[in-house]
């Protein structure tokens, strides 16, 4: 049978909506506005996209949005004074660095100057422990986007075997660190695991996180797992054309998986809905406020 496709696109536009809900009550009650600040640094064409769909979408919601833009060659210093004047900006309740950053760059450096509380991203040093320790913390857009989507397909996560493929700091470990305190069996694998294909093939939930073009396929799944693809591809579709692919080999993959989402329309659209989340919730957590229901976990 047909994995049942996971709809990244509707489920992001119904999390937005309950964002832009929980603003409007919070303007309401208490007259406060969430902003969202968004710093790009260079020209790279796939930034600049991401960072106008976030402008765009902050304000559809019902927020303050700020955009920062430096050019490639800008230096460390320019930008680490931004995220300091940032940081101690009062209508500022979310931060983020749009990644990557340039070579010249230090990017942890930057990551780790922005105040951790304002870390709408999740990516500072201190939500990373918070989250590997199984405690409150800012949780990356990408990892709790799939994180909701699992839970909304499956329930209860208790018990199930996730296999995590991918270690990056941004996706892998969070997601694993997330699906650990669901009370999941946790195996990640990376490109030196040996008998990768058959820990995959164990999967209950298979998260695809790798950035290699359709390298899961149909053989890596067993029948009825679910799986999420984090992959964002673009490869040659000839005639100087490119064309978007995920990690995961979406045709044959969906002949055995019970669930997948697909890329486009899968995990991309959450990662920018959870950043709306984080933002409402950094500003209820500032100001000691009650977290809106649903957002954060
Ligand atoms: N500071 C950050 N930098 C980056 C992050 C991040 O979470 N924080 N993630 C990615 C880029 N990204 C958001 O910034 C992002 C990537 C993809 C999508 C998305 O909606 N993708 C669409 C397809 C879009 C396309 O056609 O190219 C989809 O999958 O349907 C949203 C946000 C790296 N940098």
């Amino acid at each position: 049978m047909a994995a049942e496709i996971i709809d990244g696109k509707a489920f992001a536009a119904g999390l937005r909506s309950r964002v832009a809900a929980g603003v409007a009550a919070l303007k309401e009650a208490h007259g406060l506005v969430p902003g969202l600040a968004v710093v790009l640094v260079g020209e790279d064409p796939a930034s600049q996209v991401y960072v106008r769909n976030k402008g765009r979408q902050t304000l559809e919601c019902g927020m303050q949005s700020f955009e920062h833009r430096l050019p490639a060659d800008a230096a460390e210093t320019e930008i680490l004074d931004i995220v300091a004047r940032l940081n101690a900006d009062p209508q500022v309740h979310g931060i983020l660095v749009q990644l990557p950053l340039p070579a010249h760059v230090d990017a942890g450096k930057v990551i780790n100057a922005i105040d951790p509380a304002k870390d709408v991203d999740g990516f500072h040093i201190s939500n990373a422990g918070l989250l590997a320790t199984g405690q409150k913390a800012m949780v990356p857009c990408t990892p709790l986007g799939c994180l909701m989507m699992l839970r909304d397909r499956l329930g209860s996560l208790s018990g199930k075997h996730a296999v995590v493929i991918g270690r990056s700091n941004i996706v892998g470990k969070p997601m694993a660190a997330l699906l650990l305190r669901e009370s999941c069996t946790v195996t990640i694998v990376h490109s030196r695991t040996v008998g990768i294909e058959a820990l995959c093939r164990q999967a209950d939930i298979l998260v695809a996180a790798v950035g290699r073009p359709e390298m899961v396929t149909a053989d890596w799944v067993k029948p009825g797992a679910t799986v999420i693809d984090v992959g964002i591809n673009r490869i040659d579709a000839g005639e100087g054309r490119t064309r978007l692919v995920g990690d995961v080999a979406f045709a044959s993959v969906s002949a055995v998986a019970g669930a997948l989402s697909p890329v486009p329309g899968g995990v991309g659209p959450m990662t920018i809905a959870c950043l709306l989340a984080n933002t409402l919730t950094a500003c209820a957590r500032v100001h000691g406020l009650p977290e809106p229901e649903g957002l954060a976990v």
